[in-house]
């Protein structure tokens, strides 16, 4: 897929229209409590549909995690799907966040579930997890790109447990984390205005002198707001050009419901900071 159709186009414009904002919905059980709803695929139903229809006509992406809609088995795919096909509609872009990796005939499967156009679960971007081998996600990654769609790839998660796994020196001197760097900014070289491949990248590993100035893609932050993780942050992790950078925040907002008014209150407040804060002044 070339020009306007690209998912790192499509990304672009939606970030300099809506703002460089990425919601999540984790609908966790505490959340469904303190929202006053049950802990089932009806309480699952009704946060969702208050989410999509208080933030899809207004954020640039919205970022559904998978695991949260799995655990109520195929009711919870029922609604997760109904929730894509409302923020398609809304006009926001949709990540869904199912952290995919496996050896590459499965990772086609995976392809075909999530970025084949065909499929119910079609999205317009997906995270994968790289550590079964970067190689291992050239099914998804060539499937997301033929079809206008982008992956994200874990790179410096927010956990506390990646860098052991993340910051570990490979052969040549380089951190595992720097190599999947290294392999996105390979995958999106010569595309502009942004590629559609991106990382992954936690707002609260701070500076650790990884370099991503060849990456040519965006860069989805995790990590603020309930991980502890602040807008002031970005720039000791990422330096001064934040143009590609899209900070996500899930509980942060999450936590503002079922107000609508609060739960639009909480984003445009955030979304005041992100834009402050990423796109580059004057
Ligand atoms: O890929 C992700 O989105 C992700 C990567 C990462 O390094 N850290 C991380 O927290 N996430 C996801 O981002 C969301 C964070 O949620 P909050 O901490 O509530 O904002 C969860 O859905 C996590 O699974």
């Amino acid at each position: 897929m070339s020009g306007d159709g690209r998912f790192g186009a499509r990304l672009r414009a939606a970030m300099d229209a809506r703002g460089p904002l990425c919601v999540g919905i984790d609908p966790h059980p505490g959340l469904l409590s303190a929202w006053g709803l049950p802990d089932s695929p009806s309480g699952l139903e009704r946060f969702t549909r208050t989410v999509v229809d208080a933030l899809g006509d207004r954020a640039a992406v919205v970022k559904p995690q998978s695991a949260f809609f799995e655990r109520f088995g195929s009711q919870g795919i029922a609604v997760l799907e109904s929730a894509i096909r409302q923020l398609s509609e809304s006009g926001a872009l949709v990540l869904l966040d199912v952290k995919r990796g496996d050896i590459g005939s499965t990772a086609a499967a995976y392809a075909d579930a999530y970025l084949d156009p065909a499929s119910p679960l079609r999205v317009d971007a997906i995270t994968a997890s790289p550590f079964l081998g970067f190689g291992s996600l050239t099914p998804m990654i060539e499937k997301a790109v033929e079809t206008g769609a982008g992956v994200f790839v874990l790179a410096l998660t927010s956990n506390p447990e990646g860098p052991a796994v993340q910051h570990a020196k490979t052969a040549d001197g380089r951190t595992v984390a720097q190599t999947i760097i290294d392999e996105v900014s390979q995958v999106n070289a010569g595309v502009s205005p942004l590629g559609d491949v991106g990382v992954v990248v936690g707002a609260t590993i701070g500076e650790t002198g990884h370099d991503m100035s060849s990456l040519g893609g965006p860069v989805l932050v995790p990590g603020l707001g309930a991980q502890g993780g602040r807008t002031e942050d970005l720039r000791a992790v990422f330096g001064d050009d934040l143009s590609f950078v899209l900070p996500s925040y899930s509980r942060e907002i999450l936590s503002q419901g079922p107000s609508v008014a609060r739960l639009r209150d909480s984003l445009d407040r955030l979304m005041d900071a992100c834009r402050r804060t990423v796109q580059p002044i004057g």
